[in-house]
Formats: structure tokens, sequence, C-alpha cells
């Protein structure tokens, strides 16, 4: 059964009463009156268009008075006007320094978006009331926070150093590395190892890197499972910090190279993420594009909607070999260059960067630039001169979100940390508008289906006349949130105002770069959608008569350009 598509281009005159307060509308003999539809492409001969995801049935209007959108984003429309909202979302990782609900809370208030909670760190439980709160605080105060689950992975890493927060390593120290449980507190000087072959695979003369380099040690003797080290970089040691051994310069990758990417551990973590409906699950040290595709049909076999993202983590010489495969199969991908900093040399660390985002925003996936962005903020009030480059960069490079690590989960100034990524973003990203200075990117074409491809059209072309016109926002009214990305993939001047119906389609959203999403409940009706979201957004001046707005849907097809009324 062949689908019918075709588009209306629609220019809706300002009714007779409204003064439109922004730019002059195209002259009036471009314009059609209201009802009155322009075929504009047609895919094929059957007369009439609608594409919708609901068989052509409106969707159920639950609550048909009422309008959720982020109480902090509402504060800010407010207060600059919507050209002014940051485009870059904020991810902050919750450890102790931010789990209670009032740190919580001052996390959402400074524009956290999504809370990422690593299973590296901390049990079960600990999770659960953290996620509990953050749906504590999405409930009673209007925030859209998604949560993020960082799986552990099953690489080389130290046990978590008898309960202390940091242990400092001198030069010159011997320190024992061993595979031992240790069953009460931890000797002096030893490090519990979490890989059984461990004591097997160094080799006396090996560099032992701490957390990429942090902190080195070199293998000096190996006595049945202790393997004895003299540390020759000194530096604090974390709680499970990542492990991994050099010879001659290179990453020796024998048997851990073998280790499955999702441990059995990190399959009862994923079960426990999936049972908590977390919205987004980020795989550490994914090698390949297969281990995405198993997680993602385990999850849809196990959740009823399958409505969690997966995350691809980049942070393996692999997952650098098998790229494209692996972002194409996953639904967004973080650049973790803590550990991809272990794996290849540093000074390749922002080429990487640069591609893996390149390639996210053409494939259509959400990119988060990951670790050590404002490090030093741990322990001081103020970032480096070079952090703040760094961060500048990354918008710069207009990834969609960028991520606090220790500086939020266990740092002295979380709030600090994420004023800062707030400022830094914004004064960038107008920057970049003011300057115009972005380069074009060729968006190649990515929807496998017709449909698809015309959505991708409607979408370019949207976003391409809301730069010309220089309208106030762009609207799309998405069920599945397909239609929000690929206008975010323009990365438009404009803010776009993403109106979907499901609260988890919404938080998910919340990850990806210009996205105000809104939950609405519409209709495949857009006349009444639009004329209900006019009110209800003037009702809450978030809006005002004159604004000018380009809307796009993706159950009608269609692009209309008006002021509001
Ligand atoms: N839930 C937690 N409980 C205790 N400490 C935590 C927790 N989450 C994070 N941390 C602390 O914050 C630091 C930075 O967090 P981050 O999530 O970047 O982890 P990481 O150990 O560096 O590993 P990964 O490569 O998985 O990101 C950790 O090293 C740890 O000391
Ligand atoms: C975030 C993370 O896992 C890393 O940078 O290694
Ligand atoms: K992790
Ligand atoms: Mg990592």
């Amino acid at each position: 059964m062949s689908v019918s598509h075709s588009l209306n281009l629609r220019l809706f005159a300002p009714p007779p009463t409204a003064i439109p307060t922004h730019a002059p509308l195209p002259p009036t003999n471009l314009l059609f009156p209201r009802h009155r539809r322009l075929p504009y492409l047609r895919a094929s001969s059957s007369p009439e268009i609608l594409v919708s995801d609901n068989n052509g049935v409106p969707a159920p209007l639950s609550d048909p008075s009422s309008i959720e959108v982020d109480a902090v984003t509402e504060a800010e429309l407010k207060e600059n006007g919507f050209r002014s909202t940051r485009r870059t979302k904020l991810v902050c990782t919750v450890g102790p320094a931010t789990c209670g609900f009032e740190q919580l809370e001052a996390l959402a208030v400074g524009g956290m978006n999504v809370a990422r909670i690593n299973m590296c760190h901390g049990t079960r439980e600990w999770h659960k009331e953290v996620i509990d709160r953050v749906r504590r605080l999405n409930h009673e105060k209007g925030f859209a926070v998604a949560i993020m689950m960082d799986t552990e992975g099953s690489e080389i890493h130290m046990g978590d150093l008898g309960g202390a927060s940091s242990v400092k390593a001198d030069d010159g120290e011997i320190w024992t590395f061993s595979v031992r449980a240790f069953d009460s507190t931890l000797p002096q000087h030893t490090i519990n190892v979490n890989y059984e072959g461990f004591a097997e695979d160094v080799q006396v003369g090996d560099e032992l890197l701490v957390d990429g380099g942090m902190v080195r040690f070199e293998v000096i003797q190996k006595i049945g499972p202790d393997v004895e080290c003299r540390c020759t970089d000194p530096g604090l040691l974390l709680p499970r910090a990542n492990l991994t051994f050099w010879r001659n310069g290179s990453l020796v990758r024998e048997r851990n190279a073998m280790l499955p990417t999702i441990s059995s551990k990190d399959w009862l973590d994923i079960d426990f993420g999936i049972a908590e409906g977390v919205d987004f699950i980020a795989i550490s040290f994914v090698k390949s594009a297969e281990v995405i595709t198993h997680l993602k049909s385990y999850i849809a076999a196990r959740s009823r909607d399958s409505d969690i993202s997966v995350i691809a983590k980049i942070e393996s010489i692999d997952s650098l070999k098998n790229l494209e495969e692996i972002i194409q199969a996953a639904d967004g991908a973080m650049v973790a260059r803590g550990d991809l900093g272990a794996q290849i040399p540093l000074e390749q660390v922002p080429s990487a960067q640069q591609r893996i985002v390149q390639l996210c925003r053409q494939l259509n996936k959400p990119v988060i630039v990951a670790s050590q962005l404002l490090e030093s903020m741990i322990e001081y009030p103020t970032p480096t001169r070079a952090e703040v480059a760094d961060v500048s960069e990354a918008v710069r490079q207009r990834a969609d979100a960028l991520m606090l690590s220790g500086e939020s989960a266990m740092g002295q100034y979380p709030d600090k940390a994420l004023t800062v990524l707030r400022s830094v973003s914004l004064r960038i990203e107008k920057w970049w508008r003011d300057e115009k200075r972005y380069e074009a990117m060729l968006l190649p074409s990515v929807g496998s289906y017709f449909s698809e491809k015309i959505s991708e059209e409607i979408c370019n072309s949207a976003a391409k006349m809301a730069n010309n016109l220089e309208v106030d926002a762009l609207f799309v009214y998405t069920k599945t949130g397909y239609m929000a990305s690929l206008l975010s993939r323009c990365r438009p001047d404009c803010p776009i105002f993403a109106f979907t119906t499901t609260p988890s389609v919404r938080r998910r959203l919340n990850l990806q770069w210009g996205l105000i999403p809104f939950r609405l409940s519409f209709s495949d009706d857009m006349e009444s959608n639009l004329n209900r979201t006019f009110a209800l957004l003037k009702a809450r001046n978030l809006i005002k008569s004159g604004d000018l707005v380009i809307a796009v849907s993706d159950m009608l097809q269609s692009i209309q350009v008006m002021n509001v009324p």
C-alpha cells in the first residue's frame, strides 16, 4: 500500500486587528488567505496530505487546558526574551556533593537539564534515592530533568580506597596493587584492583596510569596476586579510578581487551535502570555497534514503551575505529575524554572530539562533551582561563550538551561550576550568532523512509527560512521527538519550542541543542493546535502578539509562517 504525501506551505496573514511588532511580513501579494493551502510538493498523485504516526486519529486530549514547561526556562524566557535562551544543554553528575533534595534543586535552578548517575560508584539503593528525588523535583517544581544512568563497564579500575574520598601518592613511594579482596581496612599503600588477570597481564617495567596519567607508577615486582609499583608521578588517587598499563610507550591491551563491554554487573544495573524508567543509559567502553544494537533490543523487550535512549560513550581506541557504525546504532554519543585520553595520546583528543561532534550532528544524534571541563573547580571557586577556553570550544563546535563530572559529584563548588558552564555557553552562543561565524555544514539525508525524508526537507527549509526571516521562534509539534531533533540538527538562530504529548519524550528532548521542550496535548488539527498554543503561551507571558513564528509538525507535514495574533 502506498502512503500519499503532499506538503503545504501556508503563509498566514496576521489578522486585521493584529499590529505586527516584528520585522515586516512579506508583501501582501505573497500572502494567502487563511485556510487556503498551497500545494508545495506532491509526492504522489493522491489528493490529501497527512502523515500521521497515530493513523490519523487525533491524540487524546488528556488535559487540554495545560501546557508544561520547565520552571527555569519559563523564567529565562520572560526575563531575556527567547532569542537569548541557552541553546547548549547541561548534564551534571550527581554524587555525594549534590545528592540531597535541596542540592538537586539548586542544580535544576542553575540549569541542569540531565542528571547523570555513575554506576561505578555508590549502591543501587543510593542511586534509587537520587532518582526518586529528581522525580519529586520534576513533579513538585515543574522541572523536566532527565536521568542518565552510566554503566561501569568492564575496564580495569581500582577499588574504593576503604572509604577514603581520596589518597595522596607521593613521588618514589612503593604501593601494592592487588586483586585480593581485603575484608576490613586496606593495608597502608595498598590498592585493590577489580580485574582478576591483572597480575598475570602486567610485566615488570610497565607503566601504570591512574585516570589516564593523573598519577603514574612503574611496576617493579610481581609477588603472587600482588604487584609492587613505585610512584613516578605523584597525585591524588580517587576511589575506583581507571587503570591502564603501558609498555614501551603503547597501551597494553591483552586480556582486558577480551572483556565484554557490558559485564554481568552492568546487566543488573541496566535492569535496575529499566525498572526505574531512566531516560538515558550511557554505555561505557563501547567497542562495536553490535553491543548497542543488542542492548537496544534488550531494552525494547523489557520496557513497555522502550523509550530509553542508548548513549554510546566514545572512550576507547576501538570505539574510534568503528565510530560511524556505533553512532549510527546509538541514540546519541558522549565524548568521554577522561578515559579516551588514557587510550590515545592527549594531543589527539581535541581532533577526536571535533570529529565525533560533527559526525553526530550529521547523523542526527545528540552529543555530549564530557570530562575535565572545569576540573580545577573541584577545589577552587573560579575556573582557569584554559578551562573557559575549552568550554567555549565545545560550545563553538555546537555540541548538544556539556557535562560536569567530579565538579558536581564531589567538588566543593558544584553550583558555581554550573554557573560557569551556563554563562560561557550563553556568551559564546550570542557571539556566534551576532558574528554569523558558523560554517555551513553539509547535512546528509538520514531518513530511511520517504516520510522521514520529507520531514528532513521540511526541517532544513524551515530552519533556513527562520534564519533568513529572522523569526522569533520555531514551533514543532512532535509525538516522537524526531521532527524536533531534525530542527535541532540545523542549529538555527532562533530557539525551537518543541511541543510533545509525552512527558518522557519531553525529558529526552532536554538533551538536544536549542530545544525548549513543552508537554502539551494536541490533535492532528494544526490550526486548532496553534491557536491553543498561542492562547496558552500568551496567558503565561511567554509570547506576545506580533512575534513571528514558523511552525512545523510531524502530523501534517507543513511549514507555516505567522505572526502571533
Ligand atoms: N555516586 C557517587 N558516589 C561517590 N562518589 C562519586 C559518585 N559519583 C561520582 N563520584 C566521584 O566523582 C568523581 C568523578 O565522577 P565521574 O562520574 O566522572 O567518574 P569517574 O570515576 O571519573 O569515571 P567514568 O569514566 O565512569 O566517568 C569520581 O571519581 C568519584 O570520586
Ligand atoms: C565520562 C567518562 O566516562 C570519561 O570521561 O571517561
Ligand atoms: K561509568
Ligand atoms: Mg570513562
